[in-house]
């Protein structure tokens, strides 16, 4: 097969879909590589390095159009919309739920989207999500902290206090990989956190990990609401696979939240769980203040710690796409379980449910294509 590997164009996301290393395991397997020059530049591989791995570097154009496979890290932006056909496969992030219009090229066009979002185990694990949540996780109470600071902004205020002034408030709604990583660090720096999820034995979990060092609630609206109160950093990481986020923070609630508080909604990427946040920001102008509060929608956070990012992403990301390549999309998802939750788009589908109700879009199951 011939796997293409672009350069990532969305504001300031500096992570590559492939490393030399993955590059030279595709091309030691029988399979050609085509890595737009400067591909990984914003991450610190070189494109001798690519070339020394067996790959070929080529135009930004080429790797789209030259390559049956295209693995990226971004849901495309709409420049590169043109460059979808039907025997396309986009092996990426997609985020469909919060972007219509690329569903709707995806399936116009008929391109085989696979979203590494919607890739799921047996036991509901996002083994694809996982490590980038791990970081988006790790790095909100460091952004919440800097927008905490006066020069950013913000109310003056450090998240572990000091000894005879109060450390901070830190909320987090949904408890799972990001919200537990984003739970480290806060307890870390020496915050007071408050974990809310909607699963009891989430929270049972969370509760032993800590061993009392976070407060874990049962999420209601009232719990919201009560903790958005008291919130200096608030940070949001809901998810339903495949949905749009719910919007479990509201107007009222922000208005009745602190002068100077922050919002770091990491659901952003899934359609956002905050009603005052009405548009994705980015790293170069990552926040505005609404009624008083600091919101903060970046959806590629981990862009900003790209050499982090595209390691962790890839040690993920490298088994899926070697067996895609050996074998054709159709059998790695007739094989492998945890693939197929993947696809999102075949011939002109949608075909994961919760992304197809989403976008009140027509379904198709992929199992009956694949077997
Ligand atoms: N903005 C960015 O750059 C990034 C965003 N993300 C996004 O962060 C979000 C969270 O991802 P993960 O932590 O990996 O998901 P996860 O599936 O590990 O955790 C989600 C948690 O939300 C909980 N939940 C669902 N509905 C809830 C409700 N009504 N109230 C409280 N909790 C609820 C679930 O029980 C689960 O524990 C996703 O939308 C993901 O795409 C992830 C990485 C980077
Ligand atoms: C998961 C995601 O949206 C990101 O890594 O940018
Ligand atoms: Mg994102």
């Amino acid at each position: 097969m011939i796997i293409g590997v672009p350069k990532e164009i969305k504001n300031n996301e500096n992570r590559v879909s492939l490393t030399p290393g993955g590059a030279k395991l595709l091309v030691q397997q029988g399979h050609r590589v085509l890595v737009e020059r400067g591909a990984g530049s914003g991450c610190g591989f070189r494109d001798e390095e690519y070339a020394q791995a067996g790959a070929t570097l080529v135009s930004h154009e080429a790797a789209w159009m030259e390559s049956n496979m295209v693995m990226k890290v971004k849901e495309p932006q709409p420049t590169e919309y043109r460059f979808f056909r039907k025997d396309l496969i986009l092996f990426t992030y997609l985020h469909l739920a919060a972007e219509p219009e690329l569903a709707r090229q995806l399936v116009e066009k008929e391109t085989v989207g696979i979203g590494y979002e919607t890739v799921q185990a047996a036991n509901g694990s996002l083994p694809l999500l996982a490590p980038m949540s791990e970081i988006a996780g790790r790095m909100a109470p460091q952004i919440g902290a800097q927008f905490l600071t006066n020069h950013y902004g913000g109310p003056g205020v450090l998240l572990g206090g000091v000894p005879g002034v109060r450390a901070a408030n830190v909320v987090i709604i949904g408890g799972g990989t990001v919200g537990t990583n984003a739970a480290k660090i806060a307890v870390g720096m020496g915050a007071h956190v408050t974990i809310l999820d909607k699963s009891a034995d989430r929270l049972a979990y969370l509760d032993d990990l800590f061993d009392g060092r976070v407060e874990t609630v049962v999420s209601t609206e009232d719990e919201i609401a009560t903790s958005a109160q008291t919130a200096d950093l608030l940070i949001s990481s809901v998810l339903i696979p495949g949905a749009k986020a719910p919007k479990l923070v509201t107007t009222a609630m922000v208005q009745a939240m602190k002068e100077g508080a922050v919002i770091v909604d990491v659901a952003i990427d899934q359609g956002g769980s905050v009603e005052t946040i009405d548009k994705i920001t980015t790293h170069e102008d990552p926040v505005y203040t609404k009624y008083g509060v600091i919101h903060y929608a970046v959806a590629n956070i981990p862009g900003a710690v790209a050499r982090s990012s595209t390691l962790a992403l890839t040690n993920a990301t490298l088994p899926y796409a070697l067996q895609i390549a050996r074998d054709g999309w159709m059998k790695a998802a007739h094989d492998n379980a945890a693939l197929r939750p993947g696809v999102n788009t075949v011939a002109g589908y949608i075909t994961h449910p919760s992304v197809a109700t989403a976008l009140s879009m027509p379904f198709a199951d992929v199992t009956s294509m694949i077997s």
